[in-house]
């Protein structure tokens, strides 16, 4: 797969050249390349952006510089001619990003990020890749203020980046840990020392028992997932009960 990222911030990219997908690019799994925009400038000042047109605060990035840098790292060729290319632009107006965009992605022949500053890239470059038939993809990685879209590739090429085959050792190891079984938040682990702080382990881990310790995982499971994410696990009015039918 080749990853490329074309952003204002080239050295925020720096991170991706440890851990996982640094070993990914030198096992040649993983084709990534940074590319700094304004490379693409034509003025002395190098300039990627203006005022917005209709007022307002802050300032828009050009179209002009982000379609001549694209047109090249897409290759210069008819966006419709090149399936398993999707352009992604991280926005926070963008559909929020899930595991599942994760494999999907993981899928494309080539992922090109659009890293936005400002107030963000003039409307007509992701209408421009659309209309000439690319896959264009607005995503956000959540609801809270971010000074641009780098955190947000971050974020995205690692989840993607695992899923390459190859990637990691052991691919079982791809199920879901943020989300154990079933669509729950993972339960609560604990390693050595046996006590720490005058806090011990919870009795049923030491007991051999794999049923037992199997159902207090899944109990505890439930039991975080209703307090903290009861969006996963709702009913169909909205509503999470306990084993007493009481709404929690
Ligand atoms: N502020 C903000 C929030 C989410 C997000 N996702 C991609 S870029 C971005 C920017």
């Amino acid at each position: 797969m080749r990853i490329d990222v074309v952003t204002i911030f080239p050295d925020y990219l720096a991170a991706l050249d440890l851990s996982l997908v640094g070993k990914a690019r030198q096992r040649g799994l993983l084709d990534l390349r940074v590319h700094d925009l304004r490379d693409w400038t034509t003025d002395r000042h190098r300039t990627v952006d203006d005022t917005p047109f209709g007022g307002g605060a802050g300032m828009v990035m050009r179209p002009d510089v982000w379609g001549t840098a694209l047109d090249d790292v897409l290759g210069g060729e008819p966006a419709a001619a090149s399936p398993g290319r999707i352009l992604i632009l991280p926005t926070p107006s963008g559909e929020v990003f899930t595991q599942r965009h994760a494999e999907e992605l993981a899928g494309a022949g080539q992922l090109v990020f659009a890293c936005g500053r400002y107030e963000g890239i003039d409307a007509r470059v992701a209408g421009h890749y659309r209309d000439a038939g690319l896959d264009v993809r607005e995503l956000s990685i959540g609801d809270y203020v971010l000074n641009g879209g780098e955190v947000a590739a971050l974020v995205m090429i690692e989840a993607v980046a695992r899923l390459v085959p190859g990637m990691v050792g052991n691919p079982e190891s791809l199920v879901e840990e943020s989300h154990g079984a079933a669509g729950l938040l993972e339960y609560p682990v604990y390693t050595k020392p046996p006590e720490w702080h005058g806090r011990g382990i919870p009795e049923v881990l030491l007991s051999g028992h794999h049923a037992r310790i199997e159902r207090w995982r899944r109990d505890e499971a439930l039991r975080r997932t209703a307090a903290r994410r009861p969006d996963m696990i709702a009913g169909l009015d909205g509503t999470v009960l306990d084993k007493h039918d009481r709404a929690l």
